[in-house]
Order: structure tokens, then sequence, then C-alpha cells
């Protein structure tokens, strides 16, 4: 699903009032309608106060709409307009009127009025600001946010929580709503996805208001929400007329002394995404450790007891998956860099790897085009520098893979793939992955993946996307704290499985 601007999405609003020839206040009824729908059929006439805080522009419009249904279907509440402008917009100042019409008075909270009282058992429909916010709210507004955060009751924002933009970070952390629920309009917005944003939303959903398809399919969006629909075409089926050369050799190189687990992992999760052969290429210590956990692995080894000093493989591999464990040993430093120089196809480079390159900037220009690197946080702040927000990190991102002409998977709770000016975010994963070696069993999955003839960009995407969803099943039947990384690489096959799983079985709703 395509993540948009808040420009684009004021264009797709345009194009679909033209394009079906209708005001903007429908599309604000069957906006609202859909909030009302999603409302009543989990509250089904239960009677909850329900207090609506609705601002003055089009998101305050839905939040008088969805108000008048709630009326109309007897339920107890209680509508404020906070007052923030004298610019009203057209429809909003419409709806409110409707909404007198039905001798529904709502209170107008300006900046004198006092606080209104929320009992934590009231749910609060926050439609005061959409994504039209464009500057930090009034002091008084901030206030009124604050005591609805405070207030623990129940709280559904209408489009994006109140006071979060969609493009920046908040200017004052304290003035956004914290959102139960968000109901957002048709697409999802990037600020969900990102570790300094998305703490504001605690679960969300798309309502499909019928946005013009035909726009929404020309418009080149920056970021796409990478779900199984959009994940599954990606698959490479096995061909019955195949043999283990079909689906490539990886080389996985890394270890040290006491790091050779890495590799094990990581070639077992090589293995078992299904890469035809797999090859490990480690220090003499990991020998026979590797040789009896991985039996289906061959083993290579290099002419040092405890680390790397140099890469030498007596034949091409189809693929290779370097740094786990290797360390940034003098001589390991310069057997990756000269490893680098006689390389032409792309390689996975992760970990210790990927701070051997920050340290050797130099030897960036040496990584084969189209390789995928995966960094966690602290390492791709080493290859890239601080950034001074999310948003700026993305693009700092973005320029680098482009100057390098790289995949740069940057792994967090919702890992973004970064490509060519383009973010894929993904949707699977969770917080019980953050454990050690999850990062090796990655690293392995994409390079098995791309030794199978997978691009680049789609190991990376598909990598990613299966990693996740084996964590979520080895959550689902161990729980978070419990899980491991090698549990990640037993579930990789029921991972290929769930892809698979028929539709009819698939949840009913949107909700994440
Ligand atoms: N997605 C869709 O197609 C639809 C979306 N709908 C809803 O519309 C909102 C967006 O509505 P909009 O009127 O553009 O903007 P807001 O309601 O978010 O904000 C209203 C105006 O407030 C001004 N503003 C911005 N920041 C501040 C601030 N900090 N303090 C005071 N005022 C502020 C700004 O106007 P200015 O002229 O003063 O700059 C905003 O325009 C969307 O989120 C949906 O909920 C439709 O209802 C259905 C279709
Ligand atoms: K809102």
């Amino acid at each position: 699903m395509k993540i948009f601007s808040a420009q684009q999405i004021y264009q797709a609003d345009k194009s679909t009032i033209q394009r079906e020839q209708i005001t903007s206040d429908v599309l604000m009824e069957r906006a609202a309608t859909q909030l009302f729908e999603w409302l009543h059929s989990r509250l089904r006439g239960t009677q909850v106060n329900v207090q609506l805080f609705c601002g003055i522009g089009n998101n305050g419009g839905d939040g008088m709409v969805l108000a008048r249904k709630l009326h109309e279907h007897d339920y107890s509440i209680k509508v404020h307009v906070v007052n923030y402008s004298e610019r009203r917009s057209e429809d909003f100042l419409l709806n409110l009127e409707r909404l007198k019409d039905m001798k529904v008075w709502p209170d107008f909270i300006n900046k004198e009025s006092d606080l209104p009282q929320i009992s934590p058992n009231d749910i609060v429909v926050d439609a005061i600001f959409g994504i039209g916010l464009n500057r930090a709210p009034d002091d008084w507004v901030g206030n009124l946010i604050r005591h609805i955060n405070n207030s623990r009751a129940f709280t559904l924002s209408v489009d994006v929580p109140s006071g979060l933009p969609v493009d920046r970070n908040p200017w004052n952390s304290e003035y956004v709503i914290r959102a139960s629920y968000v109901l957002s309009f048709q697409l999802p917005k990037l600020v969900f996805f990102l570790p300094e944003t998305g703490i504001y939303v605690n679960q969300w959903e798309i309502v499909d208001i019928g946005l013009d398809p035909d726009c929404i399919a020309k418009t080149d969006a920056d970021f796409e929400l990478m779900g199984r629909p959009e994940v599954l075409p990606m698959y490479r089926p096995r061909l019955k007329f195949s043999h283990k050369g079909t689906y490539g050799h990886s080389v996985i190189i890394g270890g040290s002394y006491g790091k050779i687990g890495a590799v094990q992992l990581a070639t077992n999760a090589c293995l078992s995404v299904g890469s035809g052969l797999v090859t490990a290429f480690v220090p003499k210590c990991g020998y026979d450790s590797l040789q009896s956990a991985v039996p289906e692995v061959m083993v290579l080894t290099g002419s040092r007891e405890k680390s790397i000093s140099e890469i030498e493989i007596p034949f091409e591999p189809s693929v290779v998956g370097i740094g786990m464990g290797i360390g940034l040993d003098d001589d390991t430093v310069s057997a990756f860099g000269s490893f680098l120089k006689k390389s032409n196809s792309p390689m996975v480079i992760d970990a210790d790897g990927l701070n051997i390159l920050s340290q050797n900037p130099e030897m960036l220009k040496d990584v084969p085009r189209l390789s995928v690197l995966t960094p966690h946080p602290k390492e791709l702040q080493r290859l890239i520098g601080e950034w001074a927000s999310d948003f700026d990190k993305l693009e700092k991102t973005k320029a680098f893979a482009s100057k390098y002409d790289l995949v740069v998977v940057v792994k967090g709770a919702h890992t973004i793939t970064i490509y060519n000016g383009k973010g894929y975010v993904n949707t699977t994963g969770n917080p019980g992955m953050a454990t050690a070696g999850s990062g090796d069993v990655l690293t392995g999955m994409i390079t098995g993946l791309l030794a199978q003839g997978y691009l680049s960009v789609e190991a990376a995407i598909f990598g990613v996307y299966l990693h996740g969803l084996a964590g979520d099943l080895g959550a689902s039947s161990m729980g978070y704290e419990a899980l491991k990384a090698s549990i990640l690489v037993k579930h990789i096959g029921n991972a290929y499985s769930e892809l698979f799983r028929q539709p009819e079985m698939e949840q009913k709703d949107n909700a994440h």
C-alpha cells in the first residue's frame, strides 16, 4: 500500500471529487459514515459517553458528521468545538449547522475556557487536527490535548492523532494526542511507522473512503507499506525439474573466536530460506562446531585460528553474505578490503562488515553495486553520521544508498528497505525479535534469497518480511521474551506456509 504525503492526499481528494462529480461534503459524509460504522459495530448501542473534540477544519468536520450520526442512533454525546482559529472550513460550518438543526449544541472551547471533565470510562473522539496541521498548536490547545491524554479515556483519533504532523516530528511532544486507536483515511501515514512518532499510535486501521484509484495508482509515492499483497508476488516458485544448483551456492563469511554462533545462525537461515548450497568461511576455531551443528553446510577455513586474515574462496559463489562476528582485527580489515576489491556481484554486508566500512569509508567505492547493507541504528549512524530526526535519517540513508547504488535495510520495529530513492516499510515482526543473533538470521536469509535469483531489493524486502513473519509465528507459540534467533530459523518454513495461507482465514479487519 502506498504511503502518501499530505499534498498527495489532498490531490487524491480533489481528483475524486472531480471524477465522481460530487461536492467535498459528500466525501466528508462518506468518510465519517465509515467512522460511525466502525464505532457502532463495536458499541452496538452501549450507553457510554462519547466526547467529541472537533477542530474547525475538515478534520473537525468529520467529527461533526460523526456526532450527528451517533446522535441519530441515540448515543449519549458531548460535542466540543476547539475554536483555535477563525478560518473555519466550509464543510465544518455546513456540518455544524446540520448538527444544530438536530438540536445538538456544541460547547466552544477557547483560550479562556475551563478544561472539560473527562472520565476514564468515556470514549474520546479526537478530531481536532488532521493532516492540515502546519505549525505548533497554541499552548491552550496543547493543554487540552494533554488533558485528554491524562484522562486515560479510550481515544479514537480521526485520520491522525491531533498534534502529530505527517511530515516531521512534533514541535512539542506533550501536545500530541496519544491515540488508543487511529482510523486513518484510505492510506497509512509514514509517521505511524517511525520510532519517534509511532509512539503516539497504539493501533491503527485504514478506512477506505473510495479515493480515486487511478489517481492513487499513478502517483509515485516515496514510501510503500509492504504487507502480504505486496510481498507475495515477489515469491519465486521452485521448479519441478530443478536441482540444488538451480538455487545457488551461498557463501557466508564471518566469525571469530567466541563468535562462531553468528555464522552458524546465518548459514542455517540461508539454507532454510532455500539456498541450494551453502558454504561457510570461518577461522579455524569454527571448523568443528560448524560441521557438527549444521551438517548441510560445507566449511572452509582461513589459515588463522581465531580470526580471518585472508579470504580465498576456491569457486565462484552465487552470492556472499559477510560480516557477522568477523571482528575488527587489522588483518581482518585488510582481508575484507581486498575481498571487496575482487568482488563484482552483489553481496550482503552486516555487523562488523558495516563497522569496517564506517571506519574505512574509502572501501565503500569497492562495494559491488546493488549489494544489501543491513545496519541496526548504531551501525547506520556510524555509516551515515548523526541525524536530527527519523525523517532526516531516512533522507540521509536515501542519499547514501543512491550515491553507492546500494540497498540499505534500516532495521527497527518497522524495518525500512531503502533503494533508489524509495522506502519500503515492513509490516511483520515483534519486540521479541530484539534478541542476539536475530540480525545474523536476517543476513543469512537475504543471502539465500539472492542465491535463488531474487533481485537485491526484492531479496531485502522479501527477506525482511519473512524474517518478521517467522518471528511472529515464534512469538505466538512462546511469547516475546523466550524468542531467540535459532527459533526464528526453525520458523522460516512455517513463514513460507503462512505467506500462502488461504485468504478466507485472513483477519476480518485491517487492525495493526
Ligand atoms: N483524506 C481525504 O481525502 C479526506 C480528508 N478529510 C479530512 O480532512 C482533514 C484535513 O482537513 P484540513 O481542513 O485540510 O486540515 P485540518 O482539519 O487538519 O486543520 C484545519 C486548519 O487548521 C489550521 N492549522 C494548522 N495548524 C494549526 C495550528 N497549530 N493552530 C491553529 N490552526 C492550525 C490550518 O489552516 P491555516 O490556514 O490556518 O494554515 C488547517 O487548514 C483530514 O485529516 C481528514 O480528517 C475529509 O473530511 C474527507 C476526505
Ligand atoms: K485527529
